[in-house]
């Protein structure tokens, strides 16, 4: 299936994004392709027979959220100055979602911007981190907080590349398109119910959707000044989950998971949900084994966690809660015992 999804003319720099077997990349400059040895070893002799380019190099980072960080930028931008890369130069991220946002913030400073190319490899990074150009790293304050929106010159999802994916990760990537189904389409939801997404015809289906769905928001909104942050949903508690387990315990889509039933127990507390939908959201996840629990052990810390979320002003911090399913609120004035009494429900598990 070939899909095309071009961003609306909103945004400058629009680009396709194509759901297909990779095709032929044919590039008349030098390329460098960042990775890490995991990705590599499983799949860059195949992007390499795919590949035909001025100069080549490859670039390794370590694998692993924790390595999200300046050191692993400083491997990248190294290796381009020794190289001599220039404005002309492209960089291609091949990996997950921690490659894609790295590369793509390496791309946007170097030399105050070059081109770079996604080819997203776990469903994560294919539904979600490739579309839409957010970049950054961690840093010891939290997620994502240095970065820059720095849009890719396009993006082939080959679903082939899942086929090596480990079930955990598939399940990350689900939560994910749950969240973009949640959040902006009913009838996707009704279908992620009763779909078997393990089956290929299945998932290429849910891709399609959710990166549509991606692409529209991001067309509408490019640098989150609105509509945007709705794809934060599940965000701002699951950020403070990875915080809080230093990127160790949770792979990122799982914090999403508890990060979204978490928003549910809020939404159902300001009557935007009921009872039953947050558990249809619940159990969707359950199918794929998602965890939908997380001890908190200290509700006022946790709350003072939610002011590094960059949605966040000095004295409000704003919540992405689902009005029932297939609708979203961005609601900046809720009040603290609120929040708390809903995260004091998660204190004993
Ligand atoms: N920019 C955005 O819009 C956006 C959206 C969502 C998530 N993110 C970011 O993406 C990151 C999470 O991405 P992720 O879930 O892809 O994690 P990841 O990049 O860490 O990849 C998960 C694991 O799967 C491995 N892997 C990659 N492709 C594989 C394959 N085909 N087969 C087997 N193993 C493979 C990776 O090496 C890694 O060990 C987080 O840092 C999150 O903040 C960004
Ligand atoms: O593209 C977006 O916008 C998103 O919010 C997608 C999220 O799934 C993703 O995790 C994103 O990196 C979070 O953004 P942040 O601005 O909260 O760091
Ligand atoms: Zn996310």
């Amino acid at each position: 299936m070939q899909v095309n999804i071009p961003l609306k003319q909103v945004i400058d720099n629009s680009y396709s994004i194509t759901i297909d077997q990779l095709p032929q990349i044919e590039l008349d400059t030098k390329v460098a392709i960042v990775t890490n040895p995991k990705v590599a070893g499983l799949h860059l002799s195949y992007l390499l027979s795919k590949i035909s380019v001025k100069e080549l190099y490859i670039i390794t980072v370590p694998d692993g959220e924790e390595y999200k960080n300046q050191a692993s930028i400083d491997t990248i931008l190294e290796s381009l100055f020794n190289h001599r890369f220039n404005r002309k130069s492209m960089l291609i991220a091949f990996g997950g979602g921690v490659i894609g946002d790295m590369v793509g913030y390496a791309a946007s400073i170097y030399q105050r911007g070059i081109d770079f190319i996604q080819i997203p490899t776990t469903l994560l990074s294919q539904v979600d981190a490739s579309v839409g150009g957010k970049t950054g790293m961690n840093n010891k304050y939290g997620k994502n907080l240095v970065g820059a929106f720095h849009q890719p010159k396009a993006v082939y999802i080959d679903p082939h590349f899942l086929t090596t994916l480990p079930s955990r990760e598939f399940g990350a990537g689900v939560a994910e398109i749950v969240k973009m189904a949640v959040t902006f389409n009913k009838e996707f939801f009704e279908y992620l119910e009763t779909a078997d997404l393990k089956d290929p015809k299945v998932l290429q289906e849910a891709i399609k959707q959710a990166v549509e769905t991606k692409a529209s928001v991001v067309a509408q909104d490019e640098k989150e000044r609105g509509l945007r942050a709705a794809l934060n949903y599940g965000h701002t508690f699951g950020h403070v989950i990875e915080n809080e387990t230093q990127y160790k315990t949770y792979l990122h889509g799982e914090a999403v998971a508890i990060g979204i039933i978490m928003a549910n127990q809020l939404a159902i507390k300001l009557g935007l949900m009921s009872e039953d939908e947050a558990l249809r959201v619940e159990n969707v996840f359950k199918k794929y084994n998602l965890p939908t629990n997380y001890a908190i052990s200290n509700t006022e810390t946790f709350y003072e966690t939610f002011f590094l979320d960059k949605k966040s002003s000095d004295a409000n911090i704003t919540f992405i809660l689902a009005d029932g399913i297939g609708g979203v609120k961005m609601l900046d004035d809720i009040a603290k015992e609120t929040v708390v009494s809903v995260l004091a429900q998660f204190g004993a598990c």
